[in-house]
């Protein structure tokens, strides 16, 4: 683990080997050139390094003429908007583009230091962090994954079609890394396009369709993300032979997997283990695994389920992923532990809330204050599609059984439900036909529902992630949402852990707030009094 945790972070070391046929280009330069070159070299040592940007270390490394220039391109990102494409960026773009043109070429060693350092300056541009040895450069835009890798034009159709015009952040950054087939672990802001980050590169590298077998698997934790994902594929391989399949539980049971033709499997851990331990799935074959909410897949109830998949994916040369908005530092000690020559990309700063969604806290007292508080709400302006999450399946359906009578369309969704009622919460919701889902935490990852106005946390959420992956439902694609989160007596001891969240995505906290205790917390989930608001005599008639 020390090993590989040093190998990973030791820095960018000039690799050398790697860039042979550069060196080759200067070899017979003089002694003192090769000194001057080792100095460079360290500087971008030093920039991949960081997480947070330094501008000043990338000036101080220059001449003074390059340093006005570079002060002028590189002031800091505003804020995180990962659609951000302002003018601002691409005119920035040019700027440093035309500093290379004007440039003298003549030095072929300066040509290498001048593409580095614009790398740098468009990871800096995009908030892009990186760590490992020999990052590709990130993407200008999409027409360069045929000018660079030969991506077919079916591909580059679907994304035009889906109004795409410019790869957001992480897609920038991890698509040429899964490109040039180093394996990659990365943490971008919620709806910031992870979901085709990684199944891009993956088309692209797969090629064609083949009948050889199962070739990449992506896992999701839950059923209606892995639905929501192979839905996303087929959107990314209309007019291509490719078959992308969602592992259902009458694909288990019924389909012939030696036959099935399946390039690309999207699976929950539970089903795709069962497959594995039926001995009716083989997944010898699979070039590509990613791990999809990593973290979460990556807990104690899912690890061994992760870790027989893993292992049933025993081609030596597979390239495998991990995507999340929340990145533990105990996810990356895994991840560097069964990874090879990985790169960490992080988008903006590791673990936090999408800056595009308003957040609020709302002292709601008690259990029946909450009510009081969400009808009040509705009645003053319910503003469609809005999410409420609840801490536990019973208390999602006690909300749904006082609002269903009410003149609010609502629906619900938790685990006890069968899997078809599952489906059509969730299909309702989309559709409109649903205002309002009343939801536990089983869709509170990766779920896309477009334009969700509202997400209401009902109860306190049980961690700074669960807070960060809820909130995340609104304010997707550069849209703008809000948060609002209730909050009770039991609550208090775990607001600051919520305030800081909510302080570093730009959101303003009550002061009294910041100055409470920090606490550490492990799946603060208190009991909490049943939700009704119906006189307490009315309840005891009705139980006589
Ligand atoms: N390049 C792009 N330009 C515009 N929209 C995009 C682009 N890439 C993805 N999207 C859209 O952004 C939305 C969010 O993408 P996605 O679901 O992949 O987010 P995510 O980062 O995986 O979020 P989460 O962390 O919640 O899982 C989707 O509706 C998707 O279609």
């Amino acid at each position: 683990m020390e090993r590989s945790a040093n190998f990973l972070f030791g820095g960018t070391n000039f690799n050398r080997k790697k860039f042979a046929p550069d060196f080759a280009k200067f070899k017979n330069r003089k002694e003192d050139d090769d000194e001057d070159h080792n100095k460079k070299v360290s500087f971008f040592e030093q920039e991949e390094e960081e997480e947070e940007p330094e501008q000043e270390k990338l000036v101080s490394s220059s001449s003074s003429k390059k340093r006005k220039r570079k002060s002028a391109n590189s002031e800091p990102v505003e804020g995180f908007d990962v659609f951000k494409s302002s003018k601002k960026s691409r005119s920035k773009g040019k700027e440093v583009e035309q500093d290379t043109k004007d440039e003298t070429l003549e030095n072929p060693k300066k040509e290498l230091y001048r593409r580095m350092e614009q790398d740098s300056l468009s990871r800096k541009q995009y908030n892009i962090h990186v760590s490992g040895e020999n990052v590709p450069p990130p993407l200008k835009s999409f027409t360069e994954l045929s000018s660079r890798y030969g991506c077919k034009k079916y591909i580059l159709r679907n994304l035009a079609e889906l109004g795409f015009k410019e790869p957001t952040p992480i897609q920038r950054q991890a698509i040429p890394i899964l490109l040039s087939g180093r394996e990659c672990f990365a943490c971008a802001p919620t709806g910031s396009g992870k979901t085709f980050a990684f199944i891009c590169p993956m088309l692209i590298k797969l090629k064609r369709h083949s009948t050889d077998g199962i070739r990449a698997v992506i896992l999701s934790p839950a059923r209606e993300l892995a639905a929501q994902t192979a839905r996303e594929g087929k959107k990314l391989i209309k007019g291509s032979k490719f078959n992308i399949r969602l592992m259902t539980k009458p694909l288990v049971k019924t389909a012939d997997f030696s036959k099935l033709q399946c390039d690309v499997l999207i699976s929950t851990p539970m089903r795709l283990k069962r497959a594995i331990k039926a001995k009716k799935i083989d997944l010898s074959k699979v070039e590509y695994l990613v791990l999809d909410e990593s973290d979460k897949l990556f807990e104690q109830s899912m690890l061994k389920q992760i870790d027989g998949v893993v292992k049933a994916c025993s081609n030596p040369s597979i390239i495998r992923s991990l995507f999340s908005a929340t990145l533990p530092d105990s996810v990356e000690e895994l991840a560097r532990s069964i990874m090879h020559d990985a790169v960490r990309v992080i988008i903006g700063r590791k673990n936090t809330a999408s800056e595009t969604v308003k957040q609020k806290l709302v002292f709601a007292g008690t259990e029946e204050g909450k009510l009081l508080a969400l009808r009040q709400s509705f009645a003053q302006s319910l503003n469609p599609p809005v999410l409420i999450f609840l801490q536990s399946k019973e208390r999602a359906k006690q909300l749904y059984d006082e609002l269903k009578c009410e003149d609010i369309r609502v629906g619900v969704i938790h685990s006890d439900l069968p899997p078809g009622e599952r489906e059509n919460a969730v299909d309702s919701f989309r559709a409109g036909e649903t205002w309002v889902l009343i939801a536990t935490d089983v869709i509170a990852r990766g779920m896309d529902f477009k334009g969700i106005n509202c997400v209401i946390n009902y109860d306190f959420p049980d961690s700074a992630s669960a807070y960060i992956h809820r909130i995340g439902r609104s304010g997707r694609a550069g849209r703008s949402g809000e948060a609002i989160t209730f909050y009770t007596e039991e609550d208090v001891p775990f607001l600051r852990n919520i305030a800081n969240t909510m302080t570093s995505s730009g959101c303003e906290v009550p002061s009294w707030i910041l100055t409470l205790k920090k606490k550490k917390w492990k799946k603060h989930r208190p009991k909490r009094d049943s939700i009704s608001t119906r006189p307490k005599d009315s309840k005891i008639e009705q139980e006589e």
